[in-house]
């Protein structure tokens, strides 16, 4: 009988540095399937740029990153980070074409049978409200719109693992709450989460872990800090009080 992970990535002895100056170091981090972790620090601290790393979309001069609980890549392909964890930027790349394309090309990446990925891009569309922008090309998409987007087409693949950096920080409150309702079903569903934001909200008030990067050095508690304003889910109210 084989035995089915979780998946997971692992990074080890990480020593992170851009030209000769260390921004970061750890011994140990973990993420993994049902994780829903906060990531916090002051600006530059190196959120994003840990994110990148878990992704592997940049690479640390020290240390080892590893995975497990993932398909075997095709042979002619480097088994390596890139692919594993889904990594989506606070200002994020879209396709020149439009909405619609961005969307169904997100669909390729799904394991879905058609029937059933039609339903799920029909309910992403429903779900960020992408109704009327269907046609419109995504270059010409204000920044929240682009967010709610690059949500859409995150929560169409369903990846295992997904890191979002500053997901909710251009959007006005109905925005953020229909993106707060997609991250919260990715939730439901399995996939691990690896969130920042400077926000205390919705948003971290769904977290069961907290990463924190400061002094160059991240420290890990399966506690998260309770902010005195934070409110639940399913609030309407949403707080601007900075999270570091
Ligand atoms: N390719 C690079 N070369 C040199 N320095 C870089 C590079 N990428 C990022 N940095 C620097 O590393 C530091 C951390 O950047 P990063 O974007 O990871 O911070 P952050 O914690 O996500 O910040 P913010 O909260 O403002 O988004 C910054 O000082 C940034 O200028």
């Amino acid at each position: 009988m084989t035995t089915v992970h979780k998946a997971q990535i692992n990074a080890e002895h990480v020593v992170m540095r851009f030209n000769d100056k260390v921004l970061f170091s750890f011994a140990k981090l973990t993420f993994a399937q049902g994780d829903v972790i906060y990531l916090q620090g002051d600006n530059g601290t190196g959120k994003s740029t840990l994110m990148k790393l878990l992704a592997g979309l940049i690479h640390a001069p020290e240390g080892k990153f590893s995975h497990q609980g993932f398909e075997k890549a095709a042979w002619w392909r480097k088994d390596g980070m890139l692919g594993k964890a889904l990594y989506l930027h606070q200002h994020p790349y879209l396709f020149d074409g439009s909405v619609e394309y961005n969307l169904k090309f997100a669909a390729n990446q799904s394991k879905l049978d058609q029937s059933a990925l039609t339903e799920r891009i029909d309910q992403a569309i429903e779900m960020a409200q992408l109704k009327h922008l269907l046609t419109r090309n995504a270059s010409d998409l204000s920044g929240g719109e682009r967010q709610r987007l690059a949500m859409a087409r995150a929560w169409i693949v369903q990846p295992k693992l997904l890191m979002l950096d500053e997901p909710i920080s251009n959007m006005d409150k109905p925005s953020q709450r229909l993106v707060l309702a997609m991250i919260n079903q990715l939730k439901d569903d399995g996939t691990g989460l690896l969130i920042s934001s400077h926000q205390t909200c919705g948003l971290t008030a769904l977290c069961q872990k907290h990463w924190h990067i400061a002094k160059q050095q991240i420290t890990v508690s399966d506690h998260v800090p309770s902010f005195s304003t934070q409110q639940p889910i399913n609030s309407t109210g949403l707080n601007y009080v900075s999270a570091n």
